[in-house]
């Protein structure tokens, strides 16, 4: 093959008008000297610039494969003519290569025509390539005006700069792919969601054979340059422009990396890409970076926090505003309030009771199970305080074959751009030291590539008349998690009460970095501000 976008002695025929089969014939892609728009000329006579018998142009035109070396390219197509309204109708033509490995160049070719595809190494080959899809996945879940807020959020170089400066978060993935470079020399790896390209590099740092970088953001051209501006990994990477639920790849990967997390884990609802694109593109037996998700939840007592939010709402309070009274507002005010997710770092000490989780397996489970969570809750408390709400963080797992790692997000550990999440009560309960507080986070995904929160709290009968199983309090909540309240800002000093001063005793809570805390999700550190407080995703 002399170019990469031209295909010699292919045989073609338009379907859709039953045209006799054109044999011997040329495809090109290009330019349309007429608009500047990309397209396809399918040429009897080999000489594409001179005499296209039939041009496609690209900008709406799909391909399907039929069959290992034959294509099908179904187009809009315009007919004018004199006296009459112009026409559209839609086109069909059928292209047939000589072999298996051009086939897939075209079909690659054709993708990237159409959808910009960018190759690692400029005339580079993918082998294969085709737009399945006229509605993916992805479009029937996500409401469009969602995706493109979410993907031109994604597509600017400030919101990359802040992931990457999470140091917690880029060093821990840097050190999980270096431990284990036995996973990654000679493989070929997906990075799903590739932003920036950091991972591919990552990858390819620790000797992937090849990295297939997706990223459906304008930052896969960003990613491109970086990628090209490291020649020596550069080489070995290509980026893809695309959804992965979308685009198709050349061969199956051993390895799927990527960085799927928001908050609370789920938020963004990427978790659901990383797990289509490992039934698309991993192979059996293969391994995902990271592989295993823990969202870890525990009862809190802050007062400070349930008074500063309270007090949001004293605004509606006032009787004379201008003349005009407020306080018709006022209990809808109070309900928005606590209908926002607190984002913020909080001392560990404020938990009133060992946390409990709920495990997600990136490597068996189904994307519907990302649809709706259900998570029974059940604590005892370790003081007798005011409960103000459920604390939530979350860490993931990368299973390497040399060791083992955990990026946590826990209170105590180094800060990440993620925070941590609290559901507050507006209605705080009131518990005893060993009291037993049960209740439900119910997450349901909603369009908006985020969760409604449903949380139930109840603190069970206590002393006399317990052993009825009385329920003495309960308190509900409906929160929205794509309307946190990032609360990075406030002094983060808090007065002890006697209670949890106790309670700071606990082994399981203090801040020392045992196994015990890791496998609760706490792990040891400081807790230091170390990112930026540009938080409006993840
Ligand atoms: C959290 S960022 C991680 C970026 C990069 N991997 C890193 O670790 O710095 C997630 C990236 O995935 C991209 N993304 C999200 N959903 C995607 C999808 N369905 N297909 C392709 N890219 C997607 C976003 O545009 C974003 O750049």
């Amino acid at each position: 093959m002399a170019s990469p976008d031209l295909f010699q002695n292919v045989t073609f025929c338009d379907v859709s008008t039953a045209a006799p089969a054109a044999e011997g014939a040329t495809a090109a892609f290009g330019l349309s000297a007429a608009t500047g728009a990309p397209r396809l000329s399918l040429v009897k006579s080999g000489k594409p610039e001179v005499e296209p018998t039939v041009e496609v142009h690209l900008s709406d035109a799909q391909i399907f494969k039929l069959g290992p070396t034959e294509w099908l390219c179904v187009c809009d197509a315009s007919e004018a003519k004199p006296g009459v309204e112009e026409k559209s109708f839609s086109r069909a033509i059928k292209v047939v290569l000589r072999t298996e490995a051009e086939s897939k160049a075209f079909s690659l070719a054709f993708q990237r025509w159409k959808h910009q595809v960018i190759s690692g190494k400029a005339g580079e080959l993918l082998e294969n390539g085709s737009i399945i899809a006229s509605k993916s996945k992805f479009d029937t879940k996500i409401e469009a005006s969602s995706a493109k807020m979410y993907f031109h959020y994604y597509g600017q170089l400030l919101h990359q700069q802040n992931m990457l400066q999470d140091f917690v978060r880029t060093g821990t993935y840097y050190a999980a792919v270096m431990e284990n470079r036995s996973d990654f020399e000679g493989r070929v790896v997906v990075d799903v969601g590739a932003g920036s390209g950091i991972l591919s590099l990552f990858a390819a740092q620790a000797g992937a054979r090849h990295v297939y970088a997706v990223e459906a953001s304008e930052m896969a051209e960003h990613a491109q340059r970086l990628i090209s501006g490291n020649p020596s990994l550069g080489q070995r990477i290509t980026v893809i422009k695309g959804k992965v639920e979308e685009v198709e790849l050349p061969e199956k990967a051993d390895i799927l990396i990527s960085e799927p997390m928001g908050t609370l884990l789920v938020n963004e609802r990427m978790l659901e890409s990383y797990v289509i694109a490992r039934d698309r593109f991993l192979a059996p037996d293969g391994k995902m970076f990271p592989s295993t998700g823990r969202i870890h939840m525990a009862p809190f007592s802050d007062e400070y926090l349930y008074v500063e939010m309270a007090n949001k709402a004293l605004f509606w309070q006032q009787h004379n505003f201008f003349g005009v009274d407020l306080t018709p507002l006022h209990s809808s005010a109070f309900q928005g309030y606590f209908s926002q997710p607190v984002v913020d770092a909080f001392d560990p000490r404020l938990l009133i009771s060992p946390p409990t989780h709920h495990t997600l397996d990136f490597t068996s489970m189904k994307e519907e199970e990302l649809y709706e969570i259900d998570i029974p809750l059940s604590f005892v408390a370790s003081v007798g305080t005011r409960v103000h709400g459920l604390a939530c963080w979350f860490d993931v797992l990368f299973g390497g074959s040399t060791v083992q790692r955990w990026l946590t997000t826990a209170p105590g550990s180094p800060t990440t751009h993620w925070y941590q999440l609290r559901c507050v009560l507006s209605q705080p309960l009131y518990v005893m030291a060993g009291q037993e507080i049960t209740g439900r986070l119910h997450l349901v995904a909603h369009s908006s590539q985020s969760y409604t929160i449903y949380l139930t709290m109840s603190a069970k009968m206590w002393g006399v008349g317990a052993e009825q199983g009385g329920i003495l309090q309960t308190s509900t909540g409906k929160l929205e998690l794509k309307e946190p309240y990032y609360r990075l800002s406030q002094p983060q000093s808090y007065v002890l009460s006697q209670d949890q001063q106790q309670q700071q005793q606990l082994p399981s809570l203090q801040p020392q970095g045992s196994e015990q805390q890791m496998q609760e999700g706490l792990s040891p550190g400081i807790t230091i501000d170390q990112v930026d407080q540009d938080c409006s995703l993840h």
